[in-house]
């Protein structure tokens, strides 16, 4: 039963999961009927970490052919993403490992195989190996440079399309990216060149561990602060690899220490970003929000 609105009434199934601790709630709507054009104001009160469930976002399960015809042929199954804030984004890295693997848990999809997965951003193809589940995150595109700031610091910074935007920018050797925020608090928002990103930008602040090591912090487009952002890392993987001085057809790959955990990033040599680690469903219920 419908609300005039598009959204649900009553009850409806909810699986919480997360990708290094970048958490999501799901929304299994296999076939667009539960919750119509689910608005901004249901996702946001679904994210809502006090008086709802909590998420970074919201992930949608639906049939590609009820979102975009021209992907049902090649993926059955869409990611629906929504940021926590209610805006959509066109793609979400460690979004789409928990959405195959809440595929693979509700049999929906054979894990031995690869699963394609349609998003704004085009088809996606997730493999399950064990506990690593890997996306092929597509080519990245490198638009130049440009920069951020935080307070009263400003940092050069790569301008990356992942198939959403971001911005990387690396500290001095001698920064801690602890120290970018006071104790236990998130970031604040950075300044980003709005003529550059007029749709937003996630924002990724990068300190050197080792060789082919890295540590981020990340501030999200839509959401805040996060624990980890799946292209967010690549585009640092992307951005690390062009300031080590790759050529094009070279794989690099590193190791990128977000504060949920470690993901591994390899730039392909035909050109592909792959994003690789863990990803868990921990609940299930039922929820009228
Ligand atoms: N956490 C995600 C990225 C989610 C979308 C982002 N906030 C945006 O607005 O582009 C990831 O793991 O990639």
């Amino acid at each position: 039963m419908a609300e005039p609105s598009g959204g649900p009434v009553g009850s409806y199934p909810f699986v919480k999961g997360h990708g290094t601790e970048n958490d999501f709630v799901l929304l299994p709507d296999h076939d667009g009927i539960v919750h119509g054009d689910l608005s901004a104001e249901r996702v946001r009160r679904l994210c809502d970490r006090r008086a709802g469930i909590g998420g970074d976002g919201v992930l949608r399960v639906i049939r590609s052919r009820h979102v975009d015809a021209t992907q049902a042929d090649q993926a059955e199954w869409f990611m629906d993403y929504r940021n926590a804030d209610g805006g959509a984004s066109e793609m979400c890295g460690n979004g789409i490992r928990v959405f195959a693997l809440h595929l693979v848990r509700e049999g929906l999809v054979d894990p031995a195989q690869p699963i394609p997965i349609g998003t704004r951003d085009g088809v996606k193809t997730v493999t399950i190996a064990g506990q690593r589940i890997t996306v092929d995150l597509g080519v990245p595109q490198v638009l130049g440079e440009t920069s951020v700031s935080l307070g009263d610091r400003t940092w050069p910074a790569t301008h990356v399309d992942m198939g959403n935007p971001h911005a990387v920018a690396f500290l001095d050797d001698s920064a801690d990216l602890a120290s970018l925020s006071a104790p236990g608090r998130d970031l604040d928002p950075p300044q980003h060149d709005a003529a550059v990103y007029p749709a937003g930008v996630n924002v990724e602040l990068v300190a050197r561990v080792g060789e082919h090591h890295v540590a981020m912090r990340v501030h999200e487009r839509g959401v805040g602060e996060t624990r980890s952002c799946g292209t967010g890392a690549g585009a640092v993987c992307v951005a690390t690899a062009v300031a080590d001085g790759r050529s094009a057809g070279q794989e690099a790959t590193y190791a990128v220490d977000v504060p949920g955990g470690r993901l591994t990033l390899t730039w392909t040599a035909d050109d592909h970003v792959l994003l690789a680690g863990p990803a868990e469903i921990v609940a299930r219920g039922t929820t009228h929000l």
